[in-house]
């Protein structure tokens, strides 16, 4: 089939299929620059496929009437640099998933279609030949000479042009008068100067020793910063962030969920003045290409995103903060899983750079490694402006009397805040009367039929369900196993806590909130419906949440 010397390269395709894949190089495309990270346009099947070119030079089993040759190269420049094809190849073999959706979870959605990167690229203002020279410019046309001065050195892109106050009449006279042209190219790495720092708050004595740590580390250390709500974590991370801006390196920040970013970012705007770039999936394909883009070419500076930002092109990383390192959606739990904490860990690494992981309640793993020294222990054990701790104060229900759960001196402590006129908020873990029904002559349980979880007593619609599968099933009234009536409800849920607190507090308005309450199925019992009878008054609250506690 080739008749002429050819190579041969190996690439990764988004196919299900754990292995790469060999073409050969025509002629014509022989000359041209190939390397590792560039995307090429493969015939596979039927079909064209973009892959991404993972090894150049190779040689191949496949014989030459087999052998197919590339359509064509995307880009005459790779998508992924060294640093990045490291961290997917380790990464695929860590999470043993196959490396073209691997690579491909890297890539923008619009890098993943057959678009070339320049086309994509946003205009920048390129100085041209036919730029006066500086002595040229009238003195007082000092906006022009301000535009001169920054050409000069660097291309710049409008936000870039924006961020240095320059107008769009000095850009137009620019333009009409050829001393400069828009391109489609890679902008220039935003400098960073003090002027675009507000100085940070007075630290107090934990957050200053946090913020010294972090600023002393030279290479790769991970800290935990592990701060109770209000302690000011956030204002360690601002002021960390500051040194590494003033070197004028990069930073990533994760947050946990999209709902997060706009009060982080609202936070860092006002601290910083420059390109804050955000990542997450609530973002047009449009705004992830201009992120992704924008940290390549090292203009943005701060990039705040949820979990996969830490796949994104770093021009220069300098920290990455995890903010709420101990939240479950850093973790990737379909299609390539992965957890964002391990990745940050490895690049961070491999960049030689510290990570920050903020917390109130730490993961276990997290809290042992801080315990064995694999990871820096910082505490901040005060609330930073000024406000008290709450009191907090654990009751053991083993050793007090209790009422659906509720231990008499709790029940006692919510009677004297309703007496003062107070609110009272209960969380529970569960939802439903009672997590299971069991027989008091056998022992019998309410087991689900489809799946090895127990049936949740629901009274307000007679039914059991399993939280697990779903099931559902009539309440029963008597015992499977041996027919005795006699059938106890084991645990509380919030529909117990509901009807016990409705007992204890008759004159007092409540209000359950949880997914049943909120929902059609189970309306009448609404918190909507409750709000529009008492609506001034709403001492009571019932939550369906992942940690039970009681302020
Ligand atoms: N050194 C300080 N002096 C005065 N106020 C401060 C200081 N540090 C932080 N604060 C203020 O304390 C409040 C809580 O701080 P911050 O949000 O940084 O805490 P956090 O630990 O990040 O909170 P969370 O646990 O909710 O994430 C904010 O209003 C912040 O402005």
């Amino acid at each position: 089939m080739f008749e002429l010397e050819y190579k041969i390269i190996r690439v990764a395709l988004n196919v299900p299929l754990r292995r790469l894949f060999d073409y050969a190089l025509t002629e014509k495309q022989n000359g041209l620059t190939i390397c590792a990270g560039q995307r090429v346009l493969v015939p596979f099947g039927n079909k064209s496929l973009v892959a991404i070119v993972v090894e150049y030079d190779v040689t191949t089993d496949i014989p030459d009437s087999k052998l197919k040759s590339i359509i064509e190269m995307i880009d005459s420049q790779p998508v992924f640099n060294e640093e990045q094809i490291g961290f997917l190849n380790w990464a695929a073999k860590y999470y043993q998933h196959p490396l073209g959706d691997v690579y491909y979870s890297a890539l923008p959605k619009l890098l993943r279609e057959n678009r070339q990167l320049e086309a994509l690229l946003p205009e920048s203002l390129v100085a041209t030949p036919m730029m006066p020279k500086r002595s040229e410019f009238s003195a007082n046309a000092k906006k022009q000479i301000q535009l001169y001065d920054l050409l000069k050195h660097k291309t710049l892109s409008r936000i870039q042009l924006a961020d240095h106050g320059i107008t769009a009449p000095t850009i137009k006279k620019f333009v009409d008068q050829k001393w400069a042209e828009w391109q489609n190219i890679k902008p220039a790495p935003t400098t960073i100067d003090k002027s675009q720092l507000q100085s940070g708050l007075a630290l107090n004595a934990e957050q200053a020793l946090a913020v010294a740590a972090i600023n002393q580390c030279f290479g790769h250390t991970t800290f935990l910063l592990d701060g109770v709500t209000g302690s000011g974590k956030t204002e360690v991370y601002l002021q960390v962030i500051e040194q590494r801006l003033l070197k004028q390196q990069q930073i990533l920040v994760l947050v946990p969920e999209i709902g997060l970013t706009p009060q982080t970012i609202k936070r860092f705007e006002q601290r910083f003045k420059l390109c804050i770039a955000l990542w997450h999936s609530g973002m047009t394909d449009k705004q992830r290409f201009d992120t992704w883009q924008k940290t390549q070419s090292g203009e943005a500076k701060i990039i705040i995103s949820t979990r996969s930002g830490v796949f994104l092109p770093f021009a220069d990383l300098g920290l990455i903060i995890i903010d709420e390192e101990h939240d479950p959606s850093f973790k990737q739990q379909d299609g390539f899983k992965y957890h964002s904490r391990s990745i940050a860990l490895y690049r961070a690494n491999k960049f030689q750079i510290p990570v920050v992981l903020g917390s109130a309640t730490p993961c276990l793993e997290t809290l042992n490694n801080a315990m064995t020294q694999k990871f820096h222990h910082l505490k901040l054990n005060q609330r930073a402006a000024g406000s008290q701790m709450p009191t907090m104060k654990l009751l053991d229900l083993n050793l007090c009397p209790q009422d659906s759960g509720l231990g008499t001196p709790l029940i006692e402590r919510i009677g004297e805040q309703l007496a003062q006129g107070h609110q009272v908020m209960l969380f529970i873990n569960r939802r439903g009367y009672a997590p299971v029904l069991m027989c008091e002559e056998c022992h019998w349980l309410t087991e689900c039929h489809r799946c090895s979880s127990y049936m949740t007593y629901h009274r307000n619609i007679n039914q059991l369900i399993c939280h697990h599968c779903g099931h559902q099933h009539p309440t029963v009234h008597q015992c499977m196993s041996c027919g005795s009536t006699r059938l106890t409800a084991v645990g509380v849920g919030t529909e117990q806590l509901e009807y016990k607190l409705r007992e204890l507090f008759p004159d007092i308005p409540l209000t359950r909130l949880d997914r049943d309450s909120t929902s059609k199925k189970d309306s009448s019992r609404s918190p909507r419906k409750d709000k529009s009878k008492r609506p001034s008054d709403h001492r009571w609250h019932t939550d369906d949440c992942q940690r039970t506690s009681l302020s």
